[in-house]
Parts: structure tokens; C-alpha cells; sequence
């Protein structure tokens, strides 16, 4: 466990155990069912990723490593901006404390496009996946390194049931070997370090090799140009998860076209 994700923890657990007393399960559950139907999150990104590159987009207002990110921030239009440059996914951050997220940029985002969305959070109950369908989103994220594995499991389950899909991610080896235990055939290997906030591409070149050919690898932070993908692409991983350098761009639509222009075909895996 990280100091950010230990603080981060902390925080949600309390905020979680207050949602859950003013929106009950039954009503949350109620709620997802009646939510707009789910769009295929890992079915979007394999068929993307079959001739060119899957890339989930990142609608992130700023992070603890870096702050404030972008200050013009209207999800609505990021989220047509992202679908506009060729984006396959959206990912959108819900958490406020740290990220300045709010679930409302999820609702807007996912209804201003016909891209599927992950709710990018921090989640330890299965109430939290009920809500997480409940404003529309088609994916979680487990954060194997926040989460047990039984947690991890319950977590997996509640979203298999909503019929959503699940990213896991992992950032060494141990969490890969308990990721893998798992159904769901996304792994995104984060190269930020969550202790130091260090990004290093070298982190998928290692753990890349030992993920099993089922998978799908989802290269996670710190990509920044064409040629960072084709890089990582003689890795296997084809698809990505990218948010502070398509933030920070003036023209989004054109910043993310230009990143999928022209796709690598080799792989090393
Ligand atoms: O981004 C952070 O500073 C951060 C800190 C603590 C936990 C998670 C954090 N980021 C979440 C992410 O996984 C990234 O937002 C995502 O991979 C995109 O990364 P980037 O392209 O580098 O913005």
C-alpha cells in the first residue's frame, strides 16, 4: 500500500459509507437498472485494436502529481472532442479530493458521445459498481494495489453482474500475478510509480512479457507522443490510457488524431 493510495483510502471509505446511508443499495441498484445501456468498454478496444491502436482518453481536470491541469475544463466537449480525434474509449475521473473529478463529468461526457466510459475511481465495495452504472459507466477500474484479493474478486463479480467491463491494473510483478487470477481480460500496467509519482515507460517493457497472451494490455500514463505508442506497441500493447499530454493540448480532436495517425503493426510479445 502507497501513501497516496493509503490517504486516498481513507478519504473514500468514509465518503463511500455516507453515499451508501443517503442512496441505499435497493436504490442504487434501481437506479443501474434503469441507467442507459451498457456499451461495450473491452469489445470497443480489441476491435480497435485489431488494425490500428485502442486508446482509452482521459477527461482528467488535474492529479496529484501535477496539480491543475487543464483549466478549461468542460467534459461535454472534451468527451465530442476525444470521439471527434478517434479515441475508442473515454475515461473520466469521478474522485474530487485529488483529481478534482465530479460524477457529473461522467454523465455529461458519456451522453455527449457514443463512446463507452470508464469510471475512473477508487472502489472497494460492490455498492460502488452499482453506482458506478448508475451514472452510465460501461467499466471500473480495480487498482490491484489498493485492493485484497477477495476484494479484488467481489469487485470483478459486481461488475460482471451489470454486465460492465473491468481495466485491473497493475504496476510490478506481484500485482500481475494476482491480476491474472482474474477474469477480465484487461490489464493495464500503470508506469507511474504511485510511491515517488516517477513515470518510466520501463514498466510495461518488463511486465509486458509476462502477461499472458489472453489479455490485453492497456499501457497506462506517461505517453506523450506517436512515437511513445509505437514504442510500446513492440511491447504488445496496443492500447493505451492517455490523459495529462491530450489535456493539455489546445485543439484535443486534432492532438488525439494525430497520435493514431499512423500505427505501428510490430509487436515483440
Ligand atoms: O496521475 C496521478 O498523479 C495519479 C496519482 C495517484 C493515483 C493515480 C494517478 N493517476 C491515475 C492514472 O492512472 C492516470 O490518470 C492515467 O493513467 C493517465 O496518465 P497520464 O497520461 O500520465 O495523465
Amino acid at each position: 500500500m502507497t501513501d497516496i493510495l493509503a490517504k486516498i483510502k481513507d478519504y473514500k471509505l468514509a465518503d463511500v459509507a455516507a453515499r451508501k446511508i443517503a442512496l441505499p443499495l435497493a436504490e442504487a441498484e434501481a437506479l443501474a437498472r434503469a441507467a442507459s445501456p451498457v456499451r461495450g468498454f473491452a469489445a470497443a478496444l480489441a476491435g480497435a485494436s485489431r488494425e490500428g491502436y485502442g486508446l482509452i482518453a482521459e477527461i482528467k481536470k488535474a492529479s496529484p502529481s501535477k496539480g491543475l491541469i487543464r483549466a478549461d475544463f468542460d467534459p461535454a466537449a472534451l468527451a465530442q472532442a476525444y470521439a471527434q480525434g478517434g479515441a475508442t474509449c473515454l475515461s473520466v475521473l469521478t474522485d474530487a479530493p485529488s483529481f478534482q473529478g465530479d460524477d457529473s463529468y461522467l454523465v455529461a461526457a458519456r451522453d455527449a458521445c457514443a463512446l463507452p466510459a470508464l469510471r475512473k475511481d477508487f472502489l472497494y465495495d460492490p455498492w460502488q459498481v452499482a453506482e458506478s452504472r448508475a451514472l452510465g459507466a460501461d467499466c471500473i477500474l480495480i487498482i490491484m494495489a489498493s485492493v485484497s484479493d477477495a476484494q479484488a474478486q467481489e469487485l470483478e463479480q459486481a461488475a460482471i453482474d451489470w454486465q460492465m467491463d473491468v481495466l485491473i491494473e497493475v504496476h510490478d510483478q506481484a500485482e500481475l500475478d494476482r491480476a491474472v487470477l482474474l477474469k477480465s481480460p484487461l490489464i493495464g500496467i500503470n508506469n507511474r510509480n504511485l510511491k515517488t509519482f516517477d513515470v518510466t515507460l520501463d514498466t510495461t517493457r518488463i511486465l509486458s512479457k509476462r502477461v499472458p497472451e489472453d489479455r490485453q494490455i492497456v499501457c497506462e500514463s506517461g505517453l506523450f507522443t506517436p512515437e511513445d505508442l509505437a514504442d510500446m506497441a513492440r511491447y504488445g500493447a496496443r492500447a493505451f490510457l492517455i490523459g495529462e499530454s491530450l489535456m493539455r493540448q489546445d485543439d484535443v480532436a486534432a492532438a488525439t488524431a494525430r497520435l493514431l495517425a499512423n500505427p505501428s503493426t510490430g509487436a515483440m510479445r
